[in-house]
């Protein structure tokens, strides 16, 4: 596959490594100082950059007719959109907040445990997410994908980083070079029911960015790590 990466920094240059070892070619590093991008060599666009370039990427790829698999968050109050633009191109695309199957096995357990707590309303739920400090994101992606799942069993609306009723708080810590650890904790008087993934490093994420590029090629619409992934 050529492959054009879409932000070079700690997860591009990861990326690159597993494509490599993977016989994948990387056609374009593009980042913040690209000036021109020759799409007619690319088979599939990898983004990890950053919320405010993310957008502007994915779509400038659609109207190119080049498959998208998008790691980068923090941009998706803008995804209704980059989706009609998908559809109008006839595109092909994947977004996932974590790509790695851990991560993704973590997100059915979550669904799964909050379907079993319907009913206890002894118990209420919060999460925490701790990044690296350059994280530019709060809270992470896979924080909100995570609170996404406890609502579609639970009654709660949404999420808050403060103390808002009805809402799921989710606590963001920033430090050192942390790559990602998330945690779901049930509460009651007298226990807490706790689950929890803790990254080692980021060749997860990249594995599995990459196992979707490889996916998508040849196929038209929007999907999920759960259609990559065959699971849940
Ligand atoms: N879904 C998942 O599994 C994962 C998602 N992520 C997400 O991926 C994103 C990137 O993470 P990470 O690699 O750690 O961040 P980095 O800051 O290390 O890398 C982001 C890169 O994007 C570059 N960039 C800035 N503007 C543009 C632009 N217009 N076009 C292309 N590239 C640009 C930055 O360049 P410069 O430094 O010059 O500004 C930088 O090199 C984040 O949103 C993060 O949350 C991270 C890990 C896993
Ligand atoms: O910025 C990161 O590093 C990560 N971002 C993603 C997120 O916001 O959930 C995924 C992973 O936790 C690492």
């Amino acid at each position: 596959m050529r492959i054009a990466l879409f932000g070079y920094g700690k997860m591009g240059k990861m990326i690159e490594e597993i494509a490599k070892s993977r016989n994948h070619n990387i056609v374009a590093k593009i980042d913040l100082d690209t000036t021109e991008i020759d799409y007619s060599q690319i088979d599939v666009a990898i983004d990890f950059s950053t919320p405010d370039a993310a957008f502007g990427n994915i779509t400038n790829c659609f109207k190119k007719n080049i498959p998208v698999i998008s790691g980068t968050t923090g941009w998706l109050q803008q995804y209704d959109e980059a989706i009609a633009v998908c559809k109008e191109n006839k595109g092909a695309f994947i977004y996932a907040s974590n790509f790695s199957l851990g991560v993704n096995i973590f997100f059915e357990l979550n669904e799964y445990l909050s379907k079993m707590m319907q009913g206890l309303e002894q118990y209420t739920v919060h999460m925490e997410e701790i990044h690296h400090t350059q994280k530019l994101d709060a809270p992470s992606g896979t924080a909100i994908t995570l609170a996404e799942g406890v609502t579609k069993n639970l009654d709660y609306e949404g999420w808050t980083m403060g103390n808002e009723p009805k809402k799921i708080p989710i606590t963001s810590k920033r430090e050192g070079n942390v790559p990602g650890t998330h945690s779901v904790t049930y509460h009651s008087a007298v226990d807490d029911i706790k689950i929890k993934h803790k990254a080692h490093g980021r060749e997860g994420f990249a594995l599995g960015a990459i196992v979707a590029a490889e996916w998508i090629i040849g196929r038209t619409g929007i999907f999920t790590m759960k259609d990559v992934l065959n699971i849940g």
